[in-house]
């Protein structure tokens, strides 16, 4: 028989009645994650928070998102929004990938505009929407720009903290805050579109008559999943709507993700001068002479990486990470943890505490130089991407358009703020939303760097 101490949940704020812990979180000056950082110094790396009727595990420590996603990763594997990765994973292993193009074009606008303030977050958000876009639906549809603007409405709206979220039995809420509305008129609207553009692909498909194995080679990631939907290789059926919801997945999880971390990467580099120049320096030292740059030629640049990896560990893009649910009761370091109960690993806090890291608030690339920690999952301190079965799939992807984006724009501009803005004094604030962008988008002057 259990004993009532075998229940014992997690530490976590006192709570009031109805909302528990939202007034600490929603509504309040600062964004969830960062006052969740607070309340878990003060409650423990493994705290419960109430949110209206959800209850919530928060994880702040290595050894806890271990427990969690190592150590009981099956028991936290459950996100029942989410498609079955093995279709996601099957489709992006296949795609035709290849930004050259579309980052070229983007430094060709930049050409044109030197000497001029711009509007950078724009242009990096359109070559990242514009990059995944190509590996989807193979072009760019007519409706391109209006879908895009729905997808960025639809994660903005998402944060998981909508009253819808948190009090989901409670059906009045939803009609007030009209958040379910607004959210089904967007669904209505994207649906229409992706009706017509899997008709084009499907049409297109029937009039090439190239070889099969030539068609499979340059395949987008649409062509995939319905030569899958027709073909017997999955043990479960593939629907069109899931064909639209993996598409959709690929939009909410791979386009602001991507896009924040350079510009998070401009930001800090324009903050951090040393590190600007010495970025310059790595890349144009090594690409020096080459007439074409191609998407390879980026392994060369170890500086660069280790920028982007102190980036992510200062500005997660999912600061909360994709929020996990229990899938049985569990014990965690001596705690119950209910089935069904939401966790929520703060990728944010791991990435600034100051148990894990030196100097933590200071953006050092350098750390990353001589330090092996990677990307996938293995070193708990570090998990930008996740760790465990529910880990990013689009993390090669994600990784390569941040890392080629970035490396071009350092390579053939110089960058400078508009006249009385002082580096020090850029604003770093986080706009709130499912994915922590900048609230403020970044106005910058380029002055082509001349190559010979
Ligand atoms: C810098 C870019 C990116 C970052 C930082 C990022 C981060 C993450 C994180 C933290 C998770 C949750 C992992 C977990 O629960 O353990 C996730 C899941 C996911 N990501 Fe990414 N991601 C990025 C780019 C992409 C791209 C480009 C795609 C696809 C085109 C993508 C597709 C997905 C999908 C489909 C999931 C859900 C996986 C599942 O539930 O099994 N991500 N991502």
């Amino acid at each position: 028989k259990k004993d009532k101490r075998d229940h014992k949940m997690p530490p976590g704020p006192w709570k009031l009645p109805i909302i528990g812990n939202l007034h600490q979180l929603v509504g309040s000056s600062s964004l969830p994650h960062h006052a969740l950082t607070k309340l878990s110094q003060n409650h423990g790396p493994l705290m419960q928070v109430q949110l209206g009727e959800i209850s919530a595990v928060i994880v702040s420590s290595p050894n806890m998102a271990r427990e969690i996603m190592k150590a009981h990763d099956l028991a936290f594997s459950e996100r029942p929004e989410f498609l079955p990765s093995k279709i996601i994973a099957y489709g992006s292993t296949n795609i035709a990938f290849a930004p050259y193009e579309e980052v070229a074009n983007m430094i060709e606008t930049i050409h044109i505009s030197a000497g001029e303030t711009i509007n950078l977050s724009k242009m990096i958000h359109n070559l990242i929407t514009t990059v995944v876009s190509r590996a989807v639906f193979g072009n760019l549809s007519q409706d391109h720009e209006q879908f895009v603007s729905f997808v960025k409405k639809s994660i903005a709206l998402s944060d998981g903290f909508d009253l819808a979220d948190l009090f989901p039995s409670f059906k009045p809420l939803h009609f007030i805050t009209g958040m379910e509305a607004k959210l089904y008129e967007m669904h209505v609207k994207m649906d229409k579109i992706l009706d017509k553009i899997i008709k084009e692909i499907e049409e297109r498909k029937l009039e090439d008559n190239t070889q099969h194995e030539q068609q499979e080679k340059n395949e987008n990631l649409v062509e995939v999943l319905l030569r899958v939907q027709h073909s017997d290789t999955l043990d479960t059926q593939i629907t069109l709507n899931n064909v639209k919801a993996v598409i959709l997945d690929m939009f909410f999880a791979g386009t602001d993700t991507s896009s924040v971390v350079v510009e998070w990467a401009m930001s800090e580099l324009m903050r951090n001068p040393r590190a600007m120049k010495k970025a310059q320096a790595e890349i144009r030292h090594a690409w020096r002479g080459k007439q074409t740059i191609q998407e390879a030629d980026v392994s060369e640049l170890p500086y660069l990486k280790a920028v982007i990896k102190e980036t992510m560990r200062l500005h997660p893009p999912l600061p909360l990470m994709l929020p996990r649910q229990a899938r049985e009761d569990c014990t965690i370091n001596g705690y119950h943890i209910p089935i069904n109960t939401k966790v929520m690993i703060n990728v944010y806090a791991l990435g600034r505490d100051p148990d894990n890291w030196y100097d933590a608030e200071s953006f050092l690339p350098e750390r990353f130089e001589k330090n092996p920690m990677d990307f996938k999952g293995t070193n708990f301190e570090y998990i930008p991407f996740g760790a465990g079965r529910r880990m990013c799939p689009g993390l090669n992807f994600g990784l390569a358009n941040v890392e080629f984006a970035l490396a071009m724009l350092l390579y053939h501009f110089n960058w400078e703020l508009p006249e009385g803005i002082k580096a020090e004094d850029l604003d770093m604030n986080e706009a709130q939303g499912a994915t922590a962008g900048r609230k403020n988008p970044l106005h910058f002057i380029p002055t082509p760097y001349h190559l010979s």
